[in-house]
């Protein structure tokens, strides 16, 4: 539905230049929710941007529903008709909201109806009917300064469902809102999703986001795309640096000789006892360093971080029954970083990093 190829984006002022945007290649499919996560100066932002050309990319193709954006021309200040016309089929929000304080909410909600040329009570009754599906019928009237954050959010989706778009951009929607908040705009952009069959291409800065409503997501650094897919492929991925930020789990190992395992239950695996089957299948002490729990894509998944007695290359048969049993398997660092002047630690760290390496390789 949002493929883009090779976008760049390098933004010049004052003889500076700054990538913003470097050959990113991203694939939005019909009906999903896709979440794009990075920190602050990844280039999010600009990305959004580009997707509906609010800002022109230096080079590369924006394609939304079949149709390439970045041909429509218009170099000026004013977008040219076709693209202004494709624009009609994808709404976006924003985390300020953008409404016009002097209108009502249901005069911010007929605002792009206005520009579209309906009458007015066909403006009205579309308009009461969006507000209705946001829940907010009866705010018709009210002015936005009497809204609370939340509100004002729905408002800013009915607006944007307004040309009855099959694209929503989301430019951190909830960033601005209380985790409840955020949580009900979230259910709500899910059942708009699901209803009107809805794509939804939103930036955030916060892994929740990305655990309750998306799909598939792309983790972001210094304007490219470092890694992308299935939320639920992704957490089954050894090494994802996604799945590590969206469950992080921590602790350190008690002491030397020590094979500290990061694993992720999802699918079956999450309902099964692995844990107590394994320290009985393999006679073993297994510790609990770290732990968390969540649900994703209406499924539960979790990470643990486990300590088995003895070195990773003495695990090998506890580790192929946690393999056996659907987990994924990562070897943790069990090697705190080095302490300064620790420079005679140097040959036996390394062989216990050297050996981690092997057994991962597995
Ligand atoms: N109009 C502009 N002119 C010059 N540089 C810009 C402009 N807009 C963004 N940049 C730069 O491009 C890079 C990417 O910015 P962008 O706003 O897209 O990142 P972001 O991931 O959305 O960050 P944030 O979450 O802070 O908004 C940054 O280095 C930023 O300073």
């Amino acid at each position: 539905m949002i493929t883009t190829r090779d976008l760049t984006k390098v933004y010049r002022s004052r003889g500076r230049e700054v990538t913003a945007l470097d050959h990113v290649d991203l694939h939005v499919r019909p009906g999903e929710v896709y979440g794009v996560i990075g920190r602050s100066g990844a280039g999010k932002s600009t990305l959004i941007r580009c997707v509906n050309l609010l800002e022109r990319p230096t080079s590369g193709t924006v394609t939304v529903d079949g149709q390439d954006l970045t041909a429509l021309g218009g170099r000026g200040n004013r977008a040219p008709r076709p693209l202004r016309q494709a624009r009609g089929g994808i709404g976006m929000i924003f985390q300020h909201f953008n409404l016009l304080s002097s209108r009502t909410v249901q005069g911010n909600v007929e605002l792009p109806l206005e520009i579209l040329g309906l009458g007015r009570r066909e403006r009205a009754r579309k308009a009461l009917d969006l507000l209705d599906l946001v829940g907010l019928s009866d705010h018709a009237r009210s002015h936005p300064s009497r809204l609370s954050g939340g509100q004002k959010q729905r408002v800013g989706i009915a607006r944007a469902l307004a040309g009855d778009p099959k694209v929503l951009l989301s430019d951190e929607a909830t960033s601005a809102l209380d985790p409840e908040t955020t949580r009900s705009v979230l259910n709500l952009l899910r059942d708009l999703n699901r209803q009107l069959g809805l794509t939804i291409l939103l930036i955030t800065h916060e892994m929740d986001v990305v655990k309750s409503v998306c799909d598939s997501a792309a983790l972001m650094e210094k304007g490219r795309i470092v890694e992308s897919g299935v939320v639920s492929d992704l957490l089954a991925t050894p090494g994802s640096r996604l799945a590590h930020e969206l469950f992080p789990v921590g602790g350190t190992a008690s002491g030397e000789d020590r094979t500290v395992v990061d694993i992720t239950f999802h699918g079956e695996s999450a309902d099964r006892p692995v844990i107590s089957q394994l320290t009985r299948a393999h006679d073993l002490d297994v510790s609990i360093l770290g732990a968390a729990m969540d649900t994703v894509g209406g499924r539960q998944v979790g990470r643990m971080r486990i300590e088995l007695p003895g070195r990773p290359a003495e695990n090998g048969a506890p580790l192929d029954f946690l393999r056996a049993q659907g987990l994924t398997v990562e070897l943790a660092d069990p090697v705190p970083p080095a302490r300064p002047g620790a420079a005679a630690d140097g040959p036996r760290l390394e062989k216990q990093r050297q050996e981690r390496t092997e057994e991962s390789a597995r």
